[in-house]
């Protein structure tokens, strides 16, 4: 286990890194640490690798493995970094093990595809894992699985069960969930689809740290974005929603998998070589492809992705 320390703030700017791949296919290294000056630079203040923008569910053990390791090296110890955890429990606990191995901080613990959602035995499952694990876990609900009150309190007294991403925007269940933890150690954050576009509103739940996959394609707005969030500015918040985030939001919800696909199209579009997803995620159309370029283009962010401190000697900001 890494001796970095694990306290995410609250109001934290969270990075969710792409997967690079050579044209070989193997995990990309080099592009793998290019990419964390970016998102550090930018302000992430903590790396979940191989996550849901990271693909995780096309990478197999050794791959995610590999990927931990290159982002702590890559990282150097001035950021945490997450794994990723899920798959059913045995391969859960394989991953854990993993991550713990090649030096993370935590992981993000998915939630077991095609289970139910009867909530004892969802308790009983992340309980399991997190007896099993050697690395604190984050829960994370979206699709099938959301957790009830007496759930998450009970996991949430578990002392390697840490804090709580949420992916389903679901304001009502989230405020009780706020509201039944009172402990300062546990933390939630917003991991809804682009997650810009819920910040304001959990932001005022007191769910104020969101992880943001904009962060990899366009930094230079994602910080702005953060800066505006953090000012309380909901005017500018609002204006970069309607002129950046919704136009971006509509090109993703033209096909489902876009959330991830045109990420890492993006990134590729500005300069970065990340090489295509896996499948099953959807490769772009040449349309959409086009469509994001001239996204990109309309606030000025078609240049090539560089760390901040290049980026400001070369050029100027958003023109948002
Ligand atoms: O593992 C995941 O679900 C993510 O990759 C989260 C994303 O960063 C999501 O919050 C977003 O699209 O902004």
């Amino acid at each position: 286990m890494s001796d970095i320390d694990l306290t995410i703030p609250d109001r934290s700017l969270l990075g969710f890194p792409v997967t690079p791949y050579e044209d070989d296919g193997s995990i990309a290294i080099e592009q793998l640490a290019t990419q964390s000056e970016v998102l550090l630079s930018y302000g992430a203040q903590a790396l979940f690798v191989g996550c849901g923008t990271g693909e995780v569910q096309c990478l197999s053990l050794d791959e995610h493995e590999r990927l931990v390791r290159g982002s702590v090296e890559a990282t150097a110890g001035r950021a945490p970094v997450f794994g990723a955890a899920g798959f059913g429990l045995p391969n859960a606990v394989e991953m854990v093990h993993r991550a713990a191995r090649a030096g993370a901080s935590a992981v993000l613990a998915f939630p077991p595809y095609m289970s139910s959602f009867h909530q004892p035995a969802v308790l009983s499952y992340y309980q399991q894992l997190a007896d099993e694990s050697p690395l604190p876990i984050v829960l994370y609900q979206r699709d099938g699985i959301v957790f009830g009150r007496e759930t998450l309190l009970r996991l949430a007294e578990h002392p390697r069960v840490v804090g709580l991403k949420d992916g389903t925007g679901a304001v009502e269940m989230l405020q009780a969930q706020v509201n039944a933890i009172h402990d300062p150690r546990f933390f939630f954050f917003n991991g809804t689809p682009t997650a810009e576009l819920f910040a304001p509103a959990l932001g005022s739940l007191g769910v104020s740290s969101y992880s943001s996959a904009l962060l990899n394609v366009v930094p230079e707005f994602a910080e702005q974005f953060n800066t505006a969030f953090l000012a309380d500015d909901t005017e500018t918040m609002r204006r970069y929603t309607t002129e950046v985030v919704l136009p971006f939001v509509e090109l993703r919800d033209r096909t489902a998998g876009y959330a991830v696909s045109l990420i890492k199209e993006g990134v590729n579009l500005r300069g970065g070589s990340v090489g295509p997803v896996r499948g099953p995620l959807p490769t772009p159309t040449r349309r959409d492809r086009e469509d994001l370029r001239r996204w990109l283009a309309s606030i000025d962010l078609d240049t090539p992705l560089r760390p901040k401190s290049t980026a400001d000697s070369e050029r100027g900001g958003v023109t948002v």
